[in-house]
Parts: structure tokens; C-alpha cells; sequence
């Protein structure tokens, strides 16, 4: 049986991150994908122009039609917006048993934007957190969760923060090194009591709108098809390398990166 996924994600206009993103690397990765999604954003490579989160009635509906019937063998989330969202997600996952849950903790877009109000970093932590199998923060996001102020220059110090969020539930704890300034893309995944490394080659490229819902929903489609934690986190890799290295140049901006290069140049 085919294996399906659920995003549950803002809507980005310009196709590049949020829904769009995820819906296109399930595709690719051929898995069914679904959405819930939670709020609408008037987006390009420009920045983010507006932001209309949905009705929490929207957003139970959604979850409800998808799970009652279809149901999903992950489901990866996004752009959550705001505390309510966050306790109604947290309720939905516990209602329906969900596993495999992915959670992309973001918080800011690139171009500066609110995705997720500040107060409702305690609801993600307190209802979300304990809830899922991997949690996968950049360094900003990861350095908010836990209210450090230090700068994150090193691997060690990405260490550091991978053993204290997984104190806060995650069965597992995935920390990107994407805006670490030089050096390798490093990502450094922890289970609690060991860390495994995954490098690539840094990209020298401003094209990398969407770069995080991408990997994350890698990630979801993998551990859709019942692959392991360290197999889907290598494929998301893959992807999100292929990706990055194919980026397009479209818009006047920050473009987008290539969800079909994985397929098409491996
Ligand atoms: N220039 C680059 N070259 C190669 N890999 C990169 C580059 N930038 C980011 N990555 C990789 O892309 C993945 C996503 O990481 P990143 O830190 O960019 O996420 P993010 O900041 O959450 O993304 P987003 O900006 O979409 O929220 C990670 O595997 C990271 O190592
Ligand atoms: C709806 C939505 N979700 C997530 C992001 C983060 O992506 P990025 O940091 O690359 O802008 C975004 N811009 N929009």
C-alpha cells in the first residue's frame, strides 16, 4: 500500500517552502501527501506581504477529514502561527495515536517575518515537543526553545544544544547546521545517547527559500515508508542537497530550491 503523509504547514504563495514544499517532496519521494493547513501567507522571494492564519474550526476540520478517513503514516509540521494552533495540533495527534511525527520548530522566515508569535513558544514546548519522534531546529530556533543567548559557532556547541532539547521530550533531536556562517552543512542527530553526523558540501548559493520544510518533509516521507530515523535523516540529506545545488534563480529574491533535482540528477 502506498505510504501517505500529512503536512500540516502554512501556505506559501510562491511555492517554495510551507505546504507547497512538502506536498512536492512527498511527491517526490512517492508518498501520498495531504494537508492541513493552518494558515495562508501572500509570499514570494521577496519576503513574506501577509499573513492569514485560519480558524481553528478550519484546522480541526481539516485534521478531522484527513485522519477519520485516510489517516497518514506521518505527519510532519510547519509553520504553526500561534498557541491555540499548537494545543488543538497536540490534541488532534494524541486523539488519533498519530506516529512518526515530525516537528520543523519554525519560528521566522528568511526574510525576517513573524511565523510563529513568541508567546507560543511554551505551547510548543509543554504540548508539542513531548509528541514528537524528531524535532528539527535550526541553530535560531534551537537557541529560542532553550532561551540561550550564546553564539553557535561550533559543532560541539551544536552538541550542547542537542543533549538539553532532547531533556524536553523528542525521541529524537535533529539540529541543522545550515546557518552555521563557514565550513560544511553539518546536521547532527542525537537519540539520547548518540550522535550521528551528516555532512554535506556547503552550496554557495542565496537561492535557499524553503530549505528547512523541505528537509523536514524528507524526512516524513522516509519514515512514512517505515525506513529508520538515521535512513530517512541520510535520503533528506540527499535531497535537500540535490535541491540546494539545482536552486532557481526565479523571482527577484531569495528563489526557491529544486524539489525535482533528486529525482532527475541522482
Ligand atoms: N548552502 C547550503 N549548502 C548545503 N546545504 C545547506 C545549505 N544551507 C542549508 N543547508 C542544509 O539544508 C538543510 C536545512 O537547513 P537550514 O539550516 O537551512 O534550515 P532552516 O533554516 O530551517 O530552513 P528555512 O530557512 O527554510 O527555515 C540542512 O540539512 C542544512 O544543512
Ligand atoms: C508558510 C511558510 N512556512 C515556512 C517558511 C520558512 O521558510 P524560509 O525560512 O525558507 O522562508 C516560510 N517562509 N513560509
Amino acid at each position: 500500500m502506498r505510504a501517505k503523509a500529512l503536512t500540516i504547514a502554512g501556505s506559501d504563495s510562491g511555492g517554495g517552502a510551507g505546504i507547497q514544499a512538502d506536498i512536492k517532496t512527498f511527491q517526490e519521494l512517492g508518498v501520498f501527501g495531504m494537508s492541513a493547513i493552518t494558515a495562508i501567507t501572500a509570499q514570494n522571494t521577496l519576503g513574506v506581504h501577509g499573513v492569514y492564519p485560519q480558524s481553528l474550526d478550519a484546522i480541526e476540520s481539516q485534521l478531522d477529514a484527513v485522519l477519520s478517513d485516510i489517516g497518514a503514516d506521518s505527519v510532519k509540521t510547519g509553520m504553526l502561527f500561534s498557541a491555540e494552533i499548537i494545543q488543538l495540533v497536540a490534541k488532534k495527534m494524541k486523539e488519533y495515536s498519530s506516529q512518526n511525527i515530525v516537528v520543523d520548530p519554525v519560528m521566522i522566515a528568511k526574510g525576517g517575518s513573524t511565523l510563529l508569535q513568541e508567546e507560543a513558544i511554551e505551547a510548543l514546548i509543554s504540548d508539542l515537543l513531548p509528541l514528537a519522534t524528531v524535532i528539527t531546529p535550526n541553530l535560531p530556533e534551537a537557541k529560542a526553545i532553550l532561551n540561550w543567548q550564546d553564539e553557535i559557532s561550533t559543532t560541539k556547541q551544536m552538541e550542547e544544544l542537542a543533549i538539553a532539547l532532547f531533556e524536553l521530550g523528542p525521541k529524537y533531536i535533529l539540529v541543522k547546521g545550515g546557518h552555521l556562517s563557514e565550513g560544511p552543512a553539518i546536521d547532527l542527530l542525537y537519540d539520547g545517547t548518540k550522535m550521528t553526523t551528516f555532512h554535506s558540501e556547503r552550496i554557495p548559493t542565496k537561492h535557499t527559500h524553503g530549505t528547512g520544510c523541505t528537509f523536514a518533509a524528507a524526512i516524513a516521507a522516509e519514515l512514512a515508508k517505515k525506513k529508520s530515523i538515521e535512513e530517512s535523516v541520510q535520503v533528506a540529506k540527499d535531497f535537500i542537497t540535490m535541491a540546494i545545488t539545482h536552486s532557481l534563480n526565479i523571482g527577484k529574491g531569495i528563489g526557491p530550491t529544486d524539489h525535482s533535482a533528486y529525482r532527475q540528477y541522482q
